[in-house]
């Protein structure tokens, strides 16, 4: 990997195992799926159990990778509850074993490194840290405390936030440019995710992932970091494309777009970004750093307004889910690429039949169903339709060769039972579409094939919308069958 300094970059798993076997093989486990360093917790180790000399000489003298000790206090968030000359000798010990990083906390580590001075015998890598837990009841500028933790001689610096915003995270990201010393910085928690996922682009020395099955949040999947991510690759260039939504874990999109992305050679990476105030979003994340955003639920329409233009098709649509920022102007740009993406994912299935020969010519007679009936009118007015009210699904008879399309999130993933129409109303239709695309054949979908329709699934408007992102993200054509690939392997 690159090296910031002296230190190289490097992927660490925290490991918060309950006892010394546990926490040994995790760190093969960790080795194995490609980290480079482990943290491992101490004060997570059954305290009745714990006893630092032999454990630290067993977990440090086995050890299949690096390791960075720490041994968190409860007043910094951690599980140590006891004595604090008994942790900080512990510390000690596990440097004079041959650690290869301890951790400090920053009340403590002035007087620990003065005793580390003395020592003459041990090359661990001193890395001191502090937690914040809000940086709205912050009294001070986070810079304040990037100086007070490299004040105190420390190899490494580390500064942790509970984030509360995505928009605190950019407040995490200007960190590294007011730092001498390599640093390690994060927020915590799902809108904290990015944190980690760009730390390489800032200038971070780590960036953390967690084993699958023992998920950390905000932190992601070390195999997700090396396979889908590939942060080794990243660096102050590369270009940040993102999906704005709430919730924003579920989406598939990174699985696509990133493979895509290095397929064709761009230094780019798409990333989700959970964001609960578009507003504010739009005002921090404004460099051409982030040249593209493909915008999920609950934005699609709220979005419009932080567009300085919107095309004709999005703005009839009234819909925007993918923005780009132009190069020239840097004006932010809005386009919906899920209408085309729908009507071809149908076509696609129902090529060569008349039904699609008469949906098209004709023009679709469009019914809309929505619990809040105003929504369905409005929309039924504006494509020259009829609204009904929901209830009313069950004894409506669609005319023959008639399609039905759920444009709802019900039964995405992970509540898959749901189905958004009754199942007598499924009876009477050609066609059955979903726009959700996790999973892949929804409930509805099956229940639709049982009663003998054509079915179709969200995975085919998803890559059709992604491709089409991708065209306006980079400015290139999208490799299609490369991406349908992935979809087939991936999804
Ligand atoms: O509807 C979707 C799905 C999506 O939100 C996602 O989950 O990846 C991405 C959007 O661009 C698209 O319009």
């Amino acid at each position: 990997m690159d090296s910031v300094g002296q230190i190289s970059r490097m992927i660490c798993v925290p490991i918060m195992g309950e006892s010394v076997e546990q926490i040994l093989n995790a760190m093969h486990q960790a080795k194995s799926l490609g980290a480079d360093v482990v943290e491992i917790r101490l004060d997570c180790i059954d305290k009745l159990q714990f006893e630092p000399k032999r454990d630290l000489k067993l977990l440090i003298g086995n050890k299949p990778l690096p390791v960075v000790v720490v041994y968190r206090p409860i007043w910094e968030g951690g599980l140590y509850k006891g004595d604090e000359e008994a942790r900080l000798q512990a510390l000690f010990l596990a440097k004079d074993l041959g650690a290869d990083y301890i951790e400090l906390e920053l009340k403590v580590a002035s007087d620990f490194m003065k005793v580390y001075k003395l020592s003459q015998h041990s090359g661990s890598k001193i890395i001191v840290s502090c937690c914040v837990d809000n940086l709205r009841t912050l009294q001070e500028d986070p810079t304040n405390f990037v100086a007070k933790l490299q004040s105190t001689g420390a190899d490494i610096i580390k500064f942790v936030l509970g984030a509360v915003n995505i928009t605190d995270i950019a407040k995490v990201f200007d960190l590294y440019s007011h730092c001498q010393v390599p640093l390690i910085a994060y927020g915590t928690g799902e809108r904290g995710l990015i944190s980690q996922l760009l730390s390489f682009k800032y200038g971070g020395i780590f960036a953390y992932g967690s084993i699958e099955g023992n998920a950390i949040p905000g932190l992601p999947t070390v195999d997700s970091l090396g396979k889908v991510y590939k942060i080794e690759n990243i660096n102050a260039n590369t270009q940040v494309f993102g999906l704005i939504s709430k919730p924003v874990s579920h989406s598939k999109g990174p699985l696509l777009h990133n493979p895509t992305l290095r397929h064709m050679g761009y230094n780019g990476i798409y990333v989700p970004m959970f964001v609960d105030d578009l507003k504010d979003f739009f005002s921090v994340y404004s460099s051409a750093d982030f040249p593209g955003f493909s915008v999920g639920i609950p934005y699609k329409e709220a979005v419009i307004d932080f567009c300085d233009e919107v095309h004709p098709l999005a703005r009839s649509i009234g819909a925007v889910n993918t923005i780009i920022r132009r190069r020239n102007d840097r004006k932010l740009v809005g386009y919906n690429t899920d209408s085309e993406a729908a009507i071809s994912a149908i076509e696609g299935a129902l090529k060569g039949r008349a039904l699609a020969f008469g949906a098209k010519t004709k023009g679709a007679r469009v019914v809309v169903f929505d619990i809040d009936f105003d929504r369905a009118k409005a929309l039924a007015d504006a494509v020259s339709g009829k609204a009904f009210r929901f209830e009313d699904l069950v004894s409506f008879e669609p005319e023959k060769g008639a399609i039905l399309a759920n444009a709802t999130p019900l039964g995405m993933h992970p509540n898959m039972d749901r189905i958004p129409v009754p199942e007598e109303s499924l009876r009477d239709y050609e066609l059955v579409f979903d726009a959700v695309y996790t999973p892949r054949k929804t409930r509805l979908l099956k229940e639709a094939e049982a009663a003998g329709a054509i079915i179709v699934s969200g995975v085919e408007m998803f890559l059709r919308q992604a491709a089409a992102q991708f065209n306006l993200f980079t400015g290139l054509k999208a490799p299609e069958e490369f991406m349908r690939e992935i979809i087939l392997e991936k999804f």
